[in-house]
């Protein structure tokens, strides 16, 4: 470098002169070699730098425009040409949307199963706020309430308005009466202990035929997870895996004594009894929010959508809205609203798709939205007794003398307890992501119950999005349901939507 510039120097010095000294003549010519040379390197590196810089600068563009295509609105699904929701802090993307399940052709299926993928909102801490906007003119905010479950709520979702209609609604339907009421009938005073049943009583009442052998198909029929079944979830898988290892594929009341035990808790062993899963609830119905329902609940669909950002074919196969009512005193124990995947069970969703050997039905359902149709005076509050525990502890849940998902009397206990106001939504996940982005295991931190009503009635909704841990059975499912909708409209002169009620028993 100093070399270079020395001679340089020099070059200058004697450029105003006719002739050079001889003595500095032939280090001049060096000299200028030296810079022809130099010359012609910085003309290449210039030339390089140019090139990288323009390859850079086209790789900058090709990434912005990849971006913007990528979470641009036009991308998200949306059956009902409803405008997707944007969501952010500024900061907090959503994951890429999933292609419209509702597209699936026979020949797709393929494709499908291998890409399709499922949207998840992002949690990002507890206390982490998102705006969300789910219609015009105004934007709502969502509150990450806790990570183990996913969950968040999002006040206002809807107006008091909307919340009574679908109040009134449910009450020109008609309520039913839960199944799942006491056998004293009418009303369960909050004072009253809960049922228990002994196992020799819970063996009888699984053993249909009676013949003092539990098949199969007797244990599986009360599988359901919901609504005051005897067997949960976990009380299932243990009594299933007791059988396949059952030489003669019966339980005897020996053996059932054996897996049931092992299924329950450690201070329910003690007394010899067994709590039951009873939940109480006074009244439900269920609401179709297809169209040609009213407005608001066709509304209600499309936010959930909107937010989700989950394919609007998937939610439009789920379930109907359920609308419960509470009264004083009502409450209901704490439950997994979605069930284990388990070689012996099928999702009631996709039983038409499904394999018809398989025994028991359960209830499968990606996330739940919940939304809250009246404020409650005291009382009712939801609880998830375990939320954001640094470690999920079976164990801890039911020590002795203290039985967290006993909600009537360890509500106050639960980690997240939520008070119920009008127009407020939940929305959690029940399962966790099987890491393909498709639905995973249930998550066991999803458990919640609800806290009984001291002071005035409690009304929810609640939304359920089923989706098929197989996703091929998922994908099967929706190409029946196509194919149906395609034979339906050609005897059909006016096209009609298949309902969910063509499609799935009440559950
Ligand atoms: O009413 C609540 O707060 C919870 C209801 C619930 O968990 C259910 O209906 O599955
Ligand atoms: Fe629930």
């Amino acid at each position: 470098m100093e070399n270079d510039q020395g001679d340089l120097m020099e070059q200058e010095e004697h450029e105003g002169s006719d002739k050079p000294p001889s003595s500095l003549k032939a280090p001049l010519r060096s000299t200028r070699l030296n810079i022809q040379r130099s010359n012609v390197c910085s003309r290449a590196y210039f030339v390089v730098i140019m090139v990288f810089f323009h390859v850079y600068i086209l790789n900058v563009i090709g990434l912005l425009l990849y971006v913007h295509y990528n979470n641009g609105p036009g991308d998200l699904v949306s059956g009902d040409g409803v405008s997707s929701a944007s969501v952010g802090e500024s900061k907090s993307p959503l994951p890429h949307p999933a292609p419209a399940a509702g597209d699936l052709t026979l020949h797709e299926e393929e494709d499908y199963t291998q890409s399709f993928s499922l949207p998840r909102i992002e949690g990002i801490r507890v206390g982490h706020v998102q705006q969300v906007s789910l219609v015009p003119d105004r934007t709502h905010e969502m509150r990450t309430i806790s990570l183990k479950p996913l969950l968040f709520e999002i006040p206002g979702f809807l107006s008091e308005e909307e919340g009574r209609v679908v109040v009134q609604l449910a009450q020109l339907k008609g309520l039913m009466e839960s199944q799942t009421e006491a056998p004293s009938q009418g009303q369960v005073e909050s004072n009253q202990p809960l049922l228990s049943f002994s196992t020799e009583e819970v063996f009888s009442l699984l053993d249909l035929n009676q013949d003092g052998l539990l098949q199969k198909q007797e244990i599986v029929s009360h599988s359901r997870s919901r609504d005051g079944t005897w067997l949960n979830p976990d009380n299932l898988r243990q009594i299933l895996t007791g059988l396949e290892i059952c030489p003669t594929g019966m339980l005897t009341l020996e053996d059932f004594r054996r897996v049931y035990d092992v299924s329950q808790r450690p201070g329910q062993q003690r007394s010899g009894k067994l709590l039951s899963q009873f939940k109480q609830r006074n009244k439900h119905t269920w609401l179709y929010q297809g169209s040609g329902s009213h407005h608001v609940l066709q509304t209600l669909r499309t936010r959930l959508i909107s937010l989700t950002r989950l394919p609007s074919t998937l939610v439009e196969l789920s379930e109907p809205l359920q609308v419960i009512r509470y009264d004083h005193g009502d409450f209901s124990n704490a439950h997994h609203d979605s069930s284990p995947s388990h070689s012996e069970t099928t999702c009631a969703h996709t039983r038409l798709a499904g394999n018809t050997s398989a025994l028991a039905e359960v209830s499968c359902r990606y996330l739940t939205m919940l939304f809250y149709l009246s404020s409650v005076e005291e009382g009712g509050e939801t609880t998830f007794p375990v939320a954001d525990n640094r470690t999920y502890e079976e164990q801890a849940l039911k020590q002795v003398g203290v039985d967290l998902t006993d909600t009537r009397e360890t509500c106050g206990r639960g980690n997240v307890r939520i008070k119920p106001t009008a127009g407020t939504a939940l929305l959690w996940y029940n399962h966790l992501s099987d890491g393909r982005g498709w639905m995973g295991e249930l998550d066991e931190y999803s458990l919640h119950g609800d806290c009984p009503v001291r002071r005035g009635v409690k009304w929810i909704a609640n939304s359920w999005v089923n989706v098929d841990p197989d996703h091929q059975q998922q994908a099967r499912y929706q190409r029946l349901v196509a194919q149906r909708h395609r034979a339906k409209s050609g005897m059909e002169e006016h096209y009609q939507p298949l309902s969910h009620s063509d499609l799935h028993q009440d559950l």
